[in-house]
């Protein structure tokens, strides 16, 4: 492996200004990234889907790590950067210039691999429920590991009762396991955004039998559309859901965040 310049030289050399336009806040501290890269576990001839690589802080800790690293980025002026990367790390970095949400991740991949992004908020919450939302179970990933603000992640894994507790903890929660990795300060970023981040890692479980993940968020959406109301309410539009609280002994005038996640699948399985 060749001697790597650092990553300030590099930005500076390319005139890699962070674009506000595109999300960017940069990682440069290498401990910091060899600790995330080491978050799914050994990466050695994996197969990864890094999602915005940037200036290529996160990809240079995941292919010290062994990875084979795919990297999706639609901010050309970074090619130039990731390509120096690429010769540094023969054979295990294949940089794609394009958007993320554009493209088939399982065609592109074509084999099992786990995910590592450090996203812009709203472009990393769609594609997180795009990959939860996979009609496949187990999905073509083996994991996600994806930078979010902390607000977001504790909403990803928090417990009923919880303010956070809502639509996304039940798409992150039914079929697999989340759980919050490391969070992040602000200051560990350039520029620091004004909040302060976390990182989450998701594994596949197995799949409840008899519900579909279009049925599930249905339910979630009707029930945490109106959270302060209870369920006999909020649910009265969706056919068949008061029955299935009945049948299930759940009392109707309870509130959406008083349920579990598997009082959720139940309703979702008798619709
Ligand atoms: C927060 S920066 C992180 C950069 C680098 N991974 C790091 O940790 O320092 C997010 C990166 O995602 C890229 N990006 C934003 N939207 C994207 C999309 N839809 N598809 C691919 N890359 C995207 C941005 O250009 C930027 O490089």
């Amino acid at each position: 492996m060749a001697e790597l310049p650092p990553l300030r030289e590099v930005i500076a050399r390319h005139g890699l200004s962070a674009s506000k336009a595109l999300g960017q806040n940069f990682l440069f501290d290498a401990q910091l990234l060899d600790r995330i890269a080491a978050i799914p576990g050994d990466l050695q001839d994996r197969a990864v889907l890094e999602v915005g690589p940037g200036p290529g802080g996160l990809t240079r800790a995941l292919l010290r790590a062994g990875a084979r690293v795919t990297a999706i980025e639609m901010d050309r002026r970074c090619l130039p950067a990731l390509a120096e990367l690429g010769d540094a790390f023969p054979g295990q970095l294949r940089v794609i210039d394009g958007d993320a949400m554009a493209i088939d991740h399982e065609d592109l991949m074509g084999e099992p691999f786990a995910v590592v992004a450090n996203l812009p908020y709203n472009v990393g919450t769609a594609l997180f429920t795009r990959w939860l939302s996979s009609a496949q179970w187990p999905p073509a990933w083996a994991s996600l590991t994806l930078m979010f603000q902390l607000e977001v992640a504790q909403r990803i894994i928090a417990a009923p009762g919880s303010g956070a507790y809502g639509r996304l903890a039940v798409l992150a929660q039914w079929r697999s396991r989340a759980k919050l990795a490391m969070k992040v300060h602000r200051s560990a970023f350039t520029p620091p955004p004004k909040v302060m981040s976390a990182i989450v890692h998701i594994e596949p479980d197995t799949m409840p039998e008899g519900v579909a993940v279009d049925t599930l968020e249905r339910v979630t959406q009707a029930a945490f559309g109106q959270r302060r109301k209870m369920l006999r309410q909020s649910l009265k539009s969706l056919p068949g859901a008061l029955g299935a609280l009945e049948s299930l002994g759940i009392d109707p005038q309870r509130r959406a965040e008083t349920l579990c996640v598997d009082d959720f699948v139940a309703i979702a399985r008798r619709l």
